[in-house]
């Protein structure tokens, strides 16, 4: 049997994981910047905090970041950093950068997200962000309007879910979770998802709970009462911009920094994936 990793090897792995995701891609004299949810974005932002003490920003440069809910606020301020609500961004200004984490990420960069009932707000940011970086269960978290959540649930079996669940507290007692929009979180499971790539080579779905990425975020987005889907498919921000597109972004991120338990980082970036 494998021995499992402590916990210390796993803080420190995403820790290292975060710090060189910054390093790589953080900027001083950078305007918006984007900060995700969850317990790797915390050490993204000691990155941060550690990068501006070391190279100052020019002065007069503000660098303002926006948080993707309550929590990722907090975080942003508890490091002596500016927060700036995704609505106070200009709407003709993109982010140029956005740091997040990810519950599970496929060989094409299709990421799980919403571990931490965290989604909606991290897929708003996402779309508008030009380079998204991430730092590393096969349910999906959706997030519902809590007068929908049965009907949500229901259709989700149609889909073939096998068994998705309101997602409570621990302790029972006090309800179902809310997250930051005051909405409830199913998490529903599905057989393996196949990639584009599975479907380019012919595989078949739509039947017998397969599906592909991009198929099955859409059928969840269409079911009355879902908000959002914690699914991030489709294309990146670079990819976006190529296509001619102005002033969105991308669901995927541009590369995905794996901390390792022996220290390393792995870094999985979206131009290495098409030379395959
Ligand atoms: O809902 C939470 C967000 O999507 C998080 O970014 C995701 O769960 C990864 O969190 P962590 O960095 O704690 O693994």
């Amino acid at each position: 049997m494998a021995t499992p990793i402590d916990l210390e090897t796993i803080e420190a792995a995403k820790r290292k994981a975060a710090f060189q995701a910054v390093a790589d891609h953080f900027r001083s004299d950078m305007a918006f910047v984007g900060i995700g949810s969850g317990s790797t974005i915390v050490y993204g932002v000691e990155a941060i905090k550690a990068h501006l003490a070391a190279h100052p920003p020019p002065p007069g440069h503000m660098n303002w970041f926006v948080p993707t809910g309550w929590n990722s606020k907090k975080v942003i301020e508890a490091a002596g950093l500016t927060p700036i609500t995704f609505d106070s961004v200009p709407a003709d200004v993109m982010l140029e950068v956005c740091f997040d984490g990810a519950d599970e990420v496929d060989d094409e960069l299709n990421c799980i997200k919403g571990g931490g009932a965290c989604l909606f707000q991290e897929k708003l940011v996402a779309c508008r962000t030009q380079r998204r970086l991430l730092t590393q269960w096969k349910t999906i978290p959706i997030e519902v309007a809590p007068i929908a959540y049965q009907a949500v649930i229901a259709a989700l079996k149609g889909l073939g879910s096998t068994g998705p669940v309101l997602r409570e507290h621990s302790l029972s007692k006090t309800g179902p979770i809310q997250t930051d929009q005051s909405f409830y979180i199913v998490d529903a499971p599905f057989k393996q998802l196949l990639t584009p790539s599975d479907v380019e080579a012919g595989a078949e779905f739509g039947k017998d709970g397969v599906w592909d990425v991009d198929t099955l975020a859409k059928e969840i987005k269409k079911i009355n009462g879902v908000l959002e889907v914690g699914l991030f498919h489709g294309m990146n921000g670079e990819e976006v911009a190529a296509s001619g597109v102005k002033g969105r972004g991308g669901q995927k991120p541009v590369a995905v920094y794996f901390g390792l338990a022996d220290g390393g980082v792995t870094v999985m970036h979206y131009k290495d994936l098409k030379k395959k």
